[in-house]
């Protein structure tokens, strides 16, 4: 399958500090790629590359074959960060139907959106009266609007239930069905097995790009986690 993007190289200063040394990475089209690593491994700044909002020191990134950030992939990519980003003041409702204006689509389209994250039974509440995991399944609901090509999710089940966790798992792999392409952040292991592919990264460095079967099959351990920290000690030995 054709890769949806392409990263050669990618260095990023923030500060004063160097937090991507050279990621090289591809992440072929119609998947669903976890981005695993600790907090502050540098999750958040290569999907802002990604994206097309961070200021990059060197190196390239290629998304849907066209330079990130390119005006063109605004309408091709749907972006969900860590801080939910829809209006408190407005109900579920009235959020998704805002964007789905934006975008030139129908209310159908908003409700539709509404109705995949498990939200429909909360459609008429403000969102500043949602819980934390309600508010973030707004927000997701509304980039899923206009079925984006690309969808980059930050930490997206961050404050939900088991149950919802495995249903937005599920809608994630039916969209990835369908042709797009998901790259999803997260720092709990248990969700790592979920994804088609995994890429690890730890300090700024890719230490795996690999399914997570060959993952566990060359750290040697079916558990992802443990398999992670062994992958950590062989490139410290290694060092
Ligand atoms: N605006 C900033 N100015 C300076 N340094 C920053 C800035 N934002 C992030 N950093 C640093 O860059 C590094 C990578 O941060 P990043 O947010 O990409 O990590 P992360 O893996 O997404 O973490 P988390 O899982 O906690 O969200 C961290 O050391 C962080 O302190």
């Amino acid at each position: 399958m054709e890769n949806a993007i392409e990263v050669r190289g990618l260095v990023v200063d923030r500060g004063r500090r160097r937090v991507l040394h050279g990621i090289t990475c591809s992440i072929p089209g119609g998947s669903v790629t976890g981005l695993l690593g600790p907090s502050g491994s540098g999750k958040t700044t290569l999907i802002r590359a990604i994206v097309g909002v961070q200021i990059v020191r060197s190196g390239e990134v290629t998304v849907l074959g066209r330079p990130a950030g390119s005006a063109p992939l605004r309408r091709e990519l749907g972006y969900v960060t860590q801080a939910p980003s829809v209006y408190a003041d407005l109900s579920v409702r009235e959020n998704a139907r805002y964007f789905a204006t934006l975008l030139g689509l129908s209310a159908a389209e908003a409700d539709r959106a509404i109705a995949d994250v498990g939200l429909a039974g909360a459609r008429h509440q403000l969102v500043g009266n949602l819980s934390g995991g309600q508010r973030s399944r707004a927000s997701l609901a509304c980039a899923l609007i206009g079925e984006p090509k690309l969808l980059v999710l930050d930490e997206p089940t961050v404050g939900q239930d088991p149950v919802l966790r495995a249903d937005l798992w599920s809608r994630f792999h039916e969209l990835a069905g369908a042709g797009t392409t998901l790259l999803v952040s997260s720092h709990v292991m248990d969700e790592a097995g979920r994804c088609d592919r995994l890429l690890l990264i730890r300090d700024g460095r890719l230490i795996g790009d690999d399914t997570p079967a060959a993952i566990r099959t060359a750290a040697g351990s079916d558990d992802l986690e443990e398999a992670f920290l062994r992958l950590i000690r062989e490139r410290e030995v290694a060092a």
